[in-house]
């Protein structure tokens, strides 16, 4: 973990960083093909910091027909794991010595806090990236219990070139949590970043070249949706694509593909997540402290955020006092400074888009928050409101906004957690280890902690039930499986075997 520099410390990087503005191609940065660059914004201050490349299908081409060349000529793809392994531990080593520069750069294109891009983002992308290039040679195929006159090998290739199309709220760790398993494994990818934050991927890119990471493996190809992320979605030389952004957009993926040539998709999309505090949670003020920071951390912009509380009503006062007491330490403002939790939102668009939903907190009975500023801040908030029809209980925010719902029973805590057509988190706090476990299998999400809140860490895989998930899990050895195919080599022993094809 980097130690926490001084505000004017993390300054005096941002004025000496030199942003890449440019799409990272076959081994090097190059302009969109048609010249044409859309601005990247610091939206703690609504100010220009850079002019970057806005590509186009053309440039989504080029990338792939780069990426397959370096698949079929097996310069990364038919290394042997242990060498591409020494290549990412490189990587990483790169990455620690830059994580000062990097995490001032994610800051200041995403408006989170210094202090999360310290102490979460930048070692958690390294962490990833070292977890899985140190895994990569310790996996092992598998022979199948065939007869004595044959042999069945069960192997796992790379599944070949990847699409891997971002979202804005982590930058660089879900590109780490993309590249991580898919790099390791051998395939070649082209990355689009989220418009909104495309900078510490070129950077990371830059990086990767310089540890040694061949030209045409690891692409970046900047620019909006349409006119990137939809090209990689329908190209027919792209085998598989990995997606994390919101459930309406993961959608068109699966049409993509089945318009074009029938790519492996796999989505990480959006929540609605609960966290349900039974009758019998103990140590409130240790509940509180998680509440806050699952409704909070990241701004609330983080697709396992705790946006609806669910409490029982013995206990719902006393929670809800201490909710807002921990609220309260949650200082809102400059995300530069190391103080400040709470940061600014992604993008104008998005602060209005947020700003939408504290209409609707007062109708209900704030507890804390409703307020903004600056156009880009939102100040946490908490707001009881009655039953889970309300869009405040339905839909995803994406902010720092959290409901309170509050219940009489078990079942019924339970009953409004599904209640909605998401599944990728949802957190359970009681004292009574059967009861929490309990509630946790009746719960549908793809990730229950009990007693806190989190996602798990890079062991175990991450993805969600219903809307929320598609086709696989980020994370833990599951992820490798997104990013290879296994195939089957079936061998004949027997004597006459010469005549026989299967
Ligand atoms: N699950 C998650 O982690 C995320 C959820 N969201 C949710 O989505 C809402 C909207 O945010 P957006 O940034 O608009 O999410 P989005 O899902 O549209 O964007 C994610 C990625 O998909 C790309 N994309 C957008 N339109 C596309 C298209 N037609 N074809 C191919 N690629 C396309 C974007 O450029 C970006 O790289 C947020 O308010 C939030 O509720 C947003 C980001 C992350
Ligand atoms: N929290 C990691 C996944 C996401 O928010 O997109």
């Amino acid at each position: 973990m980097s130690d926490l520099l001084t505000r004017e410390e993390y300054g005096a990087i941002a004025k000496g960083l030199t942003l890449p503005v440019n799409a990272f191609i076959d081994g090097s940065f190059r302009p969109a093909r048609s010249g044409a660059t859309f601005e990247t914004v610091n939206p703690a201050t609504g100010a220009k910091l850079a002019d970057v490349a806005a590509c186009d299908t053309k440039d989504v081409d080029f990338a792939v027909e780069k990426a397959r060349d370096a698949f079929e000529d097996g310069r990364w793809s038919r290394l042997h794991p242990s060498a591409r392994k020494d290549v990412l531990i490189r990587l990483c080593k790169l990455l620690t010595r830059n994580a000062h520069e990097l995490a001032v750069m994610e800051s200041l294109d995403s408006g989170k806090t210094i202090y999360d891009c310290e102490t979460v983002d930048i070692p958690e992308t390294i962490h990833c990236l070292k977890w899985h290039a140190e895994l990569i040679d310790k996996i092992y195929d598998q022979v199948s219990p065939a007869s004595d006159d044959h042999i069945a090998m069960v192997l796992r290739e790379p599944v070949g070139v990847v699409g891997l199309v971002l979202p804005w709220n982590f930058p660089l760790l879900m590109l780490a949590w993309k590249i991580g398993p898919a790099l390791a494994a051998g395939c070649s990818v082209v990355v689009k970043p989220a418009e909104e934050t495309p900078l510490t991927a070129l950077r990371l890119a830059e990086l990767a070249h310089e540890a040694g990471v061949p030209a045409g493996v690891l692409n970046i190809v900047t620019g909006d949706g349409p006119g990137v992320g939809e090209p990689l979605g329908r190209h027919p030389d792209v085998d598989m694509v990995s997606f994390t952004g919101s459930t309406e957009t993961g959608r068109r993926f699966l049409h993509y593909s089945a318009d074009s040539n029938l790519k492996e998709v796999v989505l990480e999309m959006g929540g609605k997540n609960p966290c349900v505090v039974l009758d019998d949670a103990e140590n409130l003020d240790s509940v509180a402290a998680h509440v806050v920071n699952g409704a909070f951390w990241n701004m609330g912009e983080n697709c396992s955020a705790s946006s609806r509380l669910i409490v029982h009503a013995s206990v719902k006062d006393d929670l809800l006092a201490r909710v807002e007491a921990h609220a309260r330490e949650w200082i809102t403002g400059d995300p530069l400074d190391p103080q400040v939790r709470v940061g600014a939102l992604v993008s104008r668009a998005h602060f209005d888009k947020v700003c939408s939903y504290l209409d609707e907190v007062q109708k209900g009975r704030v507890v804390i928050g409703g307020t903004h500023s600056g156009g880009a801040f939102v100040d946490p908030t908490v707001v009881e409101i009655s039953g889970n029809d309300a869009r405040l209980a339905r839909e995803e925010i994406f902010g720092p906004v959290l409901s309170v719902i509050t219940v009489t029973s078990t079942e019924e805590a339970i009953s409004i957690a599904n209640d909605t057509p998401y599944g990728l988190a949802a957190s359970v706090f009681s004292a009574n280890g059967k009861r929490a476990i309990r509630a946790a299998r009746a719960i549908k999400a793809g990730t229950v902690t009990v007693n806190s809140f989190g996602e798990g860490d890079i062991t175990t895989p991450f993805g969600g039930y219903k809307h929320s998930g598609f086709g696989g899990r980020d994370n833990g050895i599951h992820a490798h499986d997104q990013y290879t195919q296994l195939k089957t080599i079936w061998i004949d022993l027997s004597d006459d075997s010469d005549d026989q094809i299967g």
